[in-house]
């Protein structure tokens, strides 16, 4: 293809994008070499630069379970969450909302703008309460597990949120909230993004993850479109699985909830976001109502 015609194929989605709220959901799979994460880095704030009003999310899950693990602690996960005790919400407060939400924002800083890391506890940005216990089968019976300081969201306030988009700021979300009796709860990434996407009427949800959009059950074939009933049919037939399943539920909820449109796409190759978005095919999974 000539120089041009790359140009000419971007520049309708630039004028299209331009204004539009942008929520990125960064996955711990996706943040794994730092020369990849920091091409990332750079499409998102070319995004800013474009005039969109660029969100990140950050997930965490495999730094947490690696803290967890070098403290004599074994990780259990329920349907795609992590039963948090009380040791494990610290470790997973720390590497969020300490280790990993400051790196992203220096990473933004050297590329050229300005980041602010918050937490969805700040600012009562995310409320959330304690979730159910969860039933799942062991062996052949049915028993219910406690997920301990895990939330389910309640409402989000995205007051703080515009008042950093419309200063110029890139927020950068730890996907943790607050219950209102004040206590800190862990909240899956995927959930905490597809809440957001919505409370800020965002045109775009896009998860960046370790594979290269939705897949078969065979992991062979991607899927580079996908309808919700499509998705929801390979949720039920077990095609769709895992880390997944909290990933495509958040692109469920946001696109019936008025976000145009949800995208699934591989974060360990560089400068996939912008390939996603200013391309006629992608190279990733979108997906619509
Ligand atoms: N149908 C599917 N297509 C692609 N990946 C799938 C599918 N079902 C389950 N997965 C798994 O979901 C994983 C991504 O979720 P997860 O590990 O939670 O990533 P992240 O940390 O980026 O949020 C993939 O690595 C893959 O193993
Ligand atoms: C409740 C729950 O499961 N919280 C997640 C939060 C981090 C996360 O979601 O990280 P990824 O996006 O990398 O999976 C956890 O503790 O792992």
């Amino acid at each position: 293809m000539k120089r041009e015609d790359v140009l000419m194929e971007a520049l309708p989605y630039i004028r299209q994008f331009h204004g539009k709220t942008i929520v990125i959901k960064l996955g711990g799979h996706a943040m794994v070499d730092p020369a990849i994460m920091n091409t990332v880095i750079e499409d998102a704030v070319l995004l800013h630069y474009i005039g969109m009003r660029v969100v990140l999310v950050h997930g965490g899950g495999p730094e947490i379970t690696e803290k967890m693990k070098a403290m004599g602690k074994e990780p259990k996960f329920v349907a795609g969450l992590r039963v948090t005790d009380h040791d494990t919400l610290e470790i997973a407060m720390m590497v969020l909302a300490g280790k990993i939400s400051n790196t992203i924002v220096s990473l933004i800083a050297q590329n050229g703008a300005r980041g602010v890391g918050i937490s969805g506890n700040d600012g009562n940005l995310v409320i959330a309460r304690k979730m159910d216990a969860q039933k799942v089968m062991i062996e052949d019976r049915e028993e219910e597990v406690d997920l301990g300081f895990v939330g389910e969201i309640q409402r989000v306030n995205p007051g703080l949120l515009r008042t950093l988009l419309d200063s110029g700021y890139i927020p950068v979300i730890s996907p943790l909230a607050i219950d209102e009796a004040a206590n800190n709860l862990n909240i899956n990434a995927d959930t905490m993004a597809g809440e957001l996407a919505v409370a800020l009427d965002a045109g775009k949800l896009v998860s960046l993850t370790d594979v290269d959009g939705v897949m078969d059950a065979s992991r062979t074939k991607i899927y580079h479109r996908l309808t919700l009933a499509e998705v929801e049919s390979m949720i039920a037939d077990g095609t769709i699985q895992g880390g997944m399943i909290p990933k495509l539920s958040a692109c469920i909820y946001a696109s019936r909830n008025g976000v145009e449109r949800c995208h699934i796409i591989n974060g360990n190759a560089p400068h996939n976001l912008i390939l996603e978005l200013f391309t006629d095919l992608g190279v990733g999974t979108m997906i619509r109502g």
